[in-house]
């Protein structure tokens, strides 16, 4: 499946009745976020995301380490956690597993994930081992201090794109039977070539009967290849950034509503399409829209966007359940890439 990226609570210019309507079925919130704004408490007050953000749910949480080091200043890693000064306000704050369990639990998604480290891209063999090292004994940390039965905590593999070091963190972090499993440390700008092979090596070593959950990821073809390598789940702000840029996703490839064609054409973004933005709008409707800066265009190919991505895997699932999934992301892709010559 793939979850819509609401980092402060709310999935960027989307009610939760449009993201309900679309198919939404998980939505990704940030701890990092929430807890230096406007600070997990006041959520908890709220009894937790559904009751705060008036969409009913399921959510899944990021544990904050990987948006400590995109977007915390001055971020010091210990064994103990990190200390980072806040990208808001500036003032000093402390992220450890305990702090980030903590939080998590106070936010009330139903789907937590462990506090680890994404090592930064590129980085030394040695570098990655003893932060892989680290982020389980931090596994461990979290799954001590966790409290609410109600919440699944997913543990996330490290190992950048090395086989063996992969092949090191499953090692060290499949006997702790999570209920899920997370690929982590990937889609920070190593090339399509090398994460792939990383995608696949972790993803046949994880257990069938549990969900596997590839962090960060992304573009129509890397949800595409990564249901071929057997990953279930994936999260990016990518529809919705890309939509409020001003582009469409199309099966014949992305379409810049910004440029000129769209503007003449009196017809759906895409016509098998069947979000509110392609049953009601054309295209030349919403490329005036985006010309006059109107908040409508960027709502509404956010909302086409997410709805391309859903219907995408549910195509896959289909394609699945019928046996014949790599013929038709063989069509898919045929399609798709002519369009982007
Ligand atoms: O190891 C990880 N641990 C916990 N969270 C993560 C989140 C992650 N997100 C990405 N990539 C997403 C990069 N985005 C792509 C689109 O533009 C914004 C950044 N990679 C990630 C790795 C991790
Ligand atoms: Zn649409």
């Amino acid at each position: 499946m793939f979850m819509p990226v609401g980092t402060q609570g709310t999935v960027k210019g989307l009610s939760p009745e449009e993201l309900m309507g679309i198919g939404s079925q998980i939505v990704l919130a940030n701890t990092y976020h929430l807890m230096l704004r406007p600070g997990e408490a006041l959520v908890a007050a709220h009894g937790g995301l559904p009751g705060f953000t008036a969409y009913p749910g399921p959510f899944l949480t990021d544990s904050g380490g990987f948006q400590v080091m995109s977007l915390g200043h001055m971020r010091k890693i210990s064994e103990e956690g990190v200390i980072f000064k806040s990208h808001i306000d500036g003032s000093r704050v402390e992220l450890t597993p305990e702090r980030s369990i903590q939080v998590q639990e106070a936010l009330g998604a139903d789907v937590i994930m462990a506090f680890d480290e994404c090592p930064p891209y590129p980085a030394e063999p040695q570098y990655i081992r003893a932060s892989l090292e680290r982020t389980v004994r931090w596994l461990e940390r979290c799954l001590s201090v966790k409290t609410r039965p109600d919440q699944a905590l997913f543990a996330i593999v490290q190992g950048g794109v090395h086989e063996d070091l992969r092949r090191q963190s499953l090692q060290a972090t499949l006997p702790f039977a999570t209920p899920g499993f997370a690929l982590g440390g990937l889609a920070v700008g190593e090339s399509k070539d090398e994460m792939f092979p990383a995608v696949g090596f972790t993803a046949q070593h994880l257990p069938e009967d549990k969900p596997r959950y590839l962090m960060g990821v992304g573009h129509p073809e890397d949800l595409v290849a990564g249901i071929a390598l057997g990953i279930d789940m994936f999260d990016c702000v990518y529809p919705t950034r890309t939509g409020r840029f001003g582009y469409a996703l199309t099966d014949d490839g992305r379409l810049n509503m910004n440029s000129s064609a769209p503007r003449q054409q009196l017809l759906p973004i895409d016509p098998d399409c069947d979000c509110y933005a392609c049953r009601h709008y054309t295209r030349a409707y919403l490329a005036h829209l985006l010309r006059a800066e109107e908040m409508l265009a960027p709502r509404m190919l956010s909302l086409h966007n997410l709805r391309y991505l859903h219907r995408l895997v549910e195509r896959a699932r289909t394609a699945i359940a019928e046996g014949h999934f790599f013929p038709w992301a063989r069509e898919w892709g045929g399609r798709y890439f002519k369009g982007q010559r």
